[in-house]
């Protein structure tokens, strides 16, 4: 069991990379503390699995350390690291059975038969997988198999972390909820770091106390699912996670605020200090749907809006509504009227954010 730190850490498939564009991995600093269960959440080929490769050691990094408690283990392999990887395709010997299977890692380490035995009896009981222990491995269901693999990663007592890469993608929607669920649970069991790659930010806020969000090989935000819902760091971020994802405005500096197609949004005072410091920077305002205030009268500070098309999505509607020449959603819930034809919409400034070329702009800096 170890802290994974990752410092100056940048790798280029390419042998002579000469631009940002040449790392799969941009230069970053990262610390994923002893026992936590991380997700690192992205879309396809912004660097998951090569980070993940660089931890395993499957992979050597072009720059920086891996430190595991701050020894560096660049040039050891995943063996010597320590450190178990489940698949997306489960790896399992299909002609051994399922308790062979589980035993494998232990045998190869010299392990006395009496504690291989009843350690593989422990994590089969973890897993539910008693009932198939004498089935011969190529006569498992997908989930079965996936189960396996994941008990070999875990039947090792002293594994430095378990790495997921994707697992779940060939089990049954049906039956992912339960993988997740066990995953958690022995999570919390055994106290093991545990990193699980996925683009999939239902399973990554399921399984994970905290999220790292992957974004052109970087880590553009770090935290909570509540963090990255509440406040993301990054235009990414918002888009990304949540559904739909955060309306963004493309905006010009204005006395007292901004302002975009003729439409002027004041702004709180400290965000409106920061503004002249901002000045030749991209600027956009943030919300989510779900804080878009939707009514039927001006009020204080409404903006008005054209209701373009109500979705009713059982327990929500999601309206689109357009403010000048921008499209913006709003997430409300299922009793709630919609206008018909003109509305006027808020924003609450506890949930508005500036951006500055797609960073978000702290109201003290
Ligand atoms: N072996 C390789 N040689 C050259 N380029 C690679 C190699 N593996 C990945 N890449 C490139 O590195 C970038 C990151 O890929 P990576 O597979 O790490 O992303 P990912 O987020 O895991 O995506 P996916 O979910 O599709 O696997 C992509 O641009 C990809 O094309």
């Amino acid at each position: 069991m170890a802290e994974i730190r990752l410092q100056n850490l940048a790798h280029s498939y390419s042998s002579q990379p000469r631009e940002a564009a040449d790392y799969a991995i941009r230069e970053m600093d990262h610390v994923w503390e002893q026992g936590g269960a991380y997700a690192l959440l992205g879309p396809s080929g912004c660097g998951k699995s090569t980070l993940l490769n660089i931890i395993s050691g499957l992979l050597s990094p072009s720059e920086g350390q891996v430190l595991f408690d701050a020894r560096e283990v660049n040039r050891l392999s995943p063996e010597q690291r320590n450190i178990a990887q489940v698949f997306q395709f489960p790896v399992v010997y299909d002609t051994m059975t399922v308790f062979d299977n589980l035993a494998f890692p232990l045998r190869n380490q010299g392990v006395p038969e009496t504690k291989v035995t009843s350690r593989v009896h422990e994590i089969a009981e973890v897993l539910d997988l008693h009932p198939v222990l004498k089935k011969k491995a190529r006569n498992l269901t997908a989930d079965e198999k996936q189960k396996v693999s994941m008990g070999r990663g875990l039947v090792r007592d002293d594994v430095t972390a378990i790495l997921f890469d994707e697992p779940l993608t060939v089990i049954d929607p049906h039956l992912k909820w339960k993988l997740r669920r066990k995953l958690k649970q022995i999570h919390e069991q055994f106290n093991i770091t545990m990193i699980y790659v996925t683009h999939d930010q239902l399973e990554a806020s399921t399984f994970a106390d905290k999220i790292a969000v992957m974004h052109g090989g970087q880590i553009v935000q770090f935290g909570t699912p509540r963090e990255l819902f509440e406040r993301p760091q990054h235009t990414f971020v918002g888009f990304f996670v949540g559904s739909p994802g955060m309306n963004l405005i493309e905006v010009t500096p204005e006395p007292g605020g901004v302002g975009f197609g003729g439409q002027h949004h004041p702004l709180a005072g400290p965000l409106l200090a920061r503004l002249p410091e901002l000045a030749g920077r991209r600027l956009q305002l943030g919300i989510r749907p779900e804080f878009v205030q939707v009514s039927d009268e001006p009020g204080a500070g409404g903006m008005p809006a054209d209701v373009v098309l109500v979705e009713d999505l059982g327990t929500y509607k999601i309206v689109t509504l357009r403010l000048q020449a921008q499209l913006l959603k709003a997430r409300l819930p299922e009793d709630q009227s919609v206008p018909k034809g003109r509305a006027w919409v808020g924003f609450p400034e506890q949930w508005l954010m500036l951006y500055a070329d797609d960073r978000l702009v702290e109201a003290q800096p």
